[in-house]
């Protein structure tokens, strides 16, 4: 694979690197720093191909199996699809971008709802760059820490009835937040793409996916 991406590189380098780039790999050969290899440029690509490849179809497939267990939620989501649809159709319109920041909203909470129950990601790892006490714990500098995602999404502390699958919880989750303004609330209970410097950088493109795929799935099938 990197082989592969090594020669579309040289193949752009050969035809005149743009100055507006059009892609990631446009941006990375207009890097002038000269750490930037080119063989370090196509690590970096494969990098970024390979977590967004297994991830999105986990994704949407533990939805259509959270959604055939729940016929409630996959009601309420064909009805707010369905619905899009026919304003789309009589305005001559297919989805697009805005529909995706401002409408459907249980759409959004059903692709929440799934990150929180499937856990796409079991866990992140992190080191600790120096000595950590936390809840009467050491974490000695140098150590690897995994932070588990799954037993954070599914203990009853932190979510009613964990292993229901109940997209509406979120509307009351949020409810309650805009209420209390309480920053509690919004810590670290539900991290699927991990957080701080190392944060999925493909959060968006993820959420993107799963929304056009519901979006076209749940209004042309059964
Ligand atoms: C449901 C889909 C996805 C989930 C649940 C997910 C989850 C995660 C998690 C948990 C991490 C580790 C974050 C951390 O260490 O704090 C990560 C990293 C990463 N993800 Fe995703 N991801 C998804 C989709 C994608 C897609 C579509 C792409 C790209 C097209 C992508 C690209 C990356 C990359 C490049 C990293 C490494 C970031 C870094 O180390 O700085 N991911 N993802």
């Amino acid at each position: 694979m990197v082989k592969l991406v090594l020669r579309i590189i040289q193949e752009r380098r050969k035809s005149g690197i743009t100055k507006v780039p059009k892609d990631v790999l446009d941006v990375l050969l207009n890097d002038s720093s000269e750490e930037l290899t080119d063989d370090l440029i196509a690590h970096n690509i494969i990098d970024m191909m390979i977590p967004g490849e297994d991830s999105v179809p986990l994704l949407i497939t533990l939805a259509i199996k959270y959604l055939s267990e729940y016929p409630a939620a996959l009601q309420q989501l064909t009805e707010e699809n369905m619905k899009l649809k026919k304003q789309k159709y009589h305005l001559g319109e297919t989805l697009c971008w805005s529909d995706y920041l401002s409408l459907l909203p249980f759409t959004q909470l059903v692709i929440t709802e799934t990150l929180r129950m499937g856990n796409i990601i079991i866990g992140a790892m992190r080191k600790a760059t120096k000595d950590v006490k936390i809840k009467g714990y050491l974490i000695p500098k140098g150590w690897c820490v995994l932070a588990n995602f799954r037993s954070v999404h599914l203990d009853e502390k932190n979510f009613n009835i964990p292993y229901q699958f109940n997209p509406w919880r979120w509307q009351l989750l949020n409810d309650t937040l805009k209420k209390f303004q309480d920053k509690e609330l919004n810590n670290c209970n539900f991290t699927p793409f991990g957080g701080g410097q190392r944060l999925c950088p493909g959060l968006e493109l993820a959420r993107l996916e799963a929304f056009i795929f519901l979006h076209h799935f749940v209004t042309q099938f059964r």
